[in-house]
């Protein structure tokens, strides 16, 4: 087996990539609409109640209509995930590899596909599907290979006599919650990571973006995976969340979102429910406000282009987006008027064209939210670019930059989720690093700056799980930067690391006297 390395980056300078991405559209366009089932123990269930799934660029266009699980649903699902437990569990790991190996082979060949939907589900530019898919690739790879090195567990003391013997197992049923942002990598990330480990999988996605996860379901039986393994219950967090988080059976849920939410998870799974013996599992990785220092002694060029590739990438829709600029003074004005520069330059319409930088940002609450954010923007710094949108058609929002805001204002210190960055200013590197430590998060962070000591002070003190010198803070790759945060930006977990899959196992020691 060849060793892991991530996939490559589409190169859209490329005439024929560019036409291999329209020819995807048009095969989305041929299952556009299409009534997307429940999957449950392989049986495709259709339900009455559907959600609508439609292009954020443009609402008219449906994009499918989801069925909705309801509790006898996830009821149903998890009893057969619990049956199915019993003989995936005690699969060969290699065997369970085998199949993440043959999912990656065949996502490759349909990334076009993947990335086009991705484009008219989830509103994300190509450059930014094209990431999307590869990093879903990168997790199949990955998780493969790291099961083949765990498999046989860790060598352990020995004495004359005695066999001594320390491997891991799974934990059992898990449930995993995704969230709409990287509708595809988190998705299979998380549900692959607690499958490959022997686990059986209560699939529940975003529900704006449940028809890649169920074309994802599909490809996954493409590639071997039994029925049962991955049972896929897309619905309304309302009817089946809870439902699903308090089960008695449920061991472990792996949850992607929302602080708001990750807590209320959190809490309902530490209650122990009639019938539960253990104490159940989660890993959540949560929301982010996420920061990049411009140093004075910094190439400042290089500090405005990863503020406004961080900041406005995705319409600022990741966890992991710089939603802070925090610069010293003597450099502030000139490091705010070049950002200010570069994203008059950038493009936003509809990313089913190339040449749109930005799309719409998901929905309308979440247009709302982030213009309600705007207003408080407004009473509490400068407004020196953006500040708009246009929800006449699909939900646009113009890249917005806030300048002179004081490190405790709201703007600062809440995740807006939207493509607004606040700028403030420190009287030194000290003080930049102090206001870059005072949200509740601890996600990404990065630091713009040539001075060594500067960098090695923000390596001690910056506390933030991913960390980068001298580029942005969006963008990690899967095993070079595993990626996860502090505080309130989730569990410390590190999916795409070295420790991720022992989340979703458990050690046994197995002692023989000879
Ligand atoms: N740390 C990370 O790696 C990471 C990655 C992506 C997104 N995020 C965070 O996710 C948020 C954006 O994603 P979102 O809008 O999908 O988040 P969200 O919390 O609204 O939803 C995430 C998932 O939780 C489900 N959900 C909602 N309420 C639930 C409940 N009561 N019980 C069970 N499930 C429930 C949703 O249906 C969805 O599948 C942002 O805060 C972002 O920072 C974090
Ligand atoms: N892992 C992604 C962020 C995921 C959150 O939305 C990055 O590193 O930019």
């Amino acid at each position: 087996m060849i060793p892991y390395k991530h996939e490559p980056l589409t190169d859209f300078s490329n005439e024929e990539n560019r036409q291999a991405y329209e020819q995807g559209f048009k095969v989305v366009k041929e299952y556009l609409g299409q009534e997307i089932p429940l999957i449950i123990g392989g049986e495709r269930i259709y339900t009455e109640d559907k959600m609508e799934n439609f292009n954020p660029s443009d609402r008219e266009e449906m994009i499918g209509y989801v069925s909705k699980a309801t509790q006898e649903h996830a009821e149903k699902a998890m009893q057969v995930a619990q049956e199915t437990f019993k003989t995936w569990r005690k699969v060969n790991p290699e065997v369970r590899a085998d199949i993440l190996f043959r999912a990656a082979a065949i996502a490759r060949r349909r990334k076009f596909e993947l990335s086009a939907l991705l484009s008219k589900e989830a509103g994300k530019p190509w450059p930014e599907a094209d990431a999307d898919v590869a990093e879903g690739i990168d997790f199949l790879e990955y998780y493969g290979r790291q099961m083949i090195a765990m498999k046989d567990g860790v060598p352990i003391a020995q004495r004359p006599g005695e066999d001594n013997r320390f491997n891991y197992i799974p934990l059992g049923v898990g449930v995993v919650i995704s969230p709409w942002n990287f509708a595809f990598a988190i998705m299979a990330g998380t549900a692959v990571a607690a499958a490959v480990t022997g686990n059986t999988v209560l699939l529940k996605p975003a529900s704006n973006t449940s028809v890649i996860a169920y074309k994802f379901v599909e490809l996954m039986e493409q590639a071997g995976l039994p029925a049962g393994v991955i049972n896929f219950v897309p619905g309304s967090s309302r009817d089946i969340g809870d439902y699903l988080v308090d089960h008695p059976k449920t061991r472990f849920v792996s949850f992607t979102g929302s602080r708001e939410v990750g807590v209320r998870i959190f809490e309902r799974a530490a209650k122990v429910q009639e019938g539960q013996i253990w104490l159940k599992r989660v890993i959540a990785e949560m929301g982010g406000k996420d920061t990049i220092v411009v140093d004075s002694d910094a190439d400042l060029e290089l500090a405005a282009q990863s503020i406004v590739k961080s900041a406005f990438g995705f319409s600022g829709q990741k966890c992991s987006a710089c939603s802070r600029a925090v610069v010293v003074s003597d450099v502030y004005d000139q490091v705010l008027d070049r950002v200010t520069e570069l994203t008059k330059e950038l493009t936003v319409g509809n990313p089913e064209d190339y040449n749109n930088f930005m799309g719409p940002v998901i929905d309308k609450g979440s247009y709302d939210k982030i213009l309600n954010y705007v207003e408080v923007g407004k009473e509490e710094g400068r407004l020196v670019l953006g500040g708009t949108g246009d929800d006449s058609k699909g939900y646009f929002i113009n890249p917005t930059i806030f300048a002179d805001l004081d490190p405790e204002a709201r703007i600062m210190k809440e995740e807006i989720f939207g493509p607004v960055v606040a700028f403030a200013k420190a009287k030194d590197f000290d003080e930049a690093i102090d206001i870059a430590n005072n949200t509740d998060y601890g996600l990404t962070g990065a630091v713009i700056s040539n001075n060594r000591f500067h960098l090695e002070k923000a390596r001690e003190d910056f506390h933030v799980g991913n960390l980068y010198f001298n580029r942005g803070c969006t963008a990690a790759v899967v095993g070079y930067q595993p990626f996860g945060g502090f505080n309130m930006s989730g569990t410390d977990s590190k999916a795409g690391g070295p420790d991720y899959l022992a989340l979703h196992m458990q050690a046994k020691t197995v002692s023989e006297m000879h």
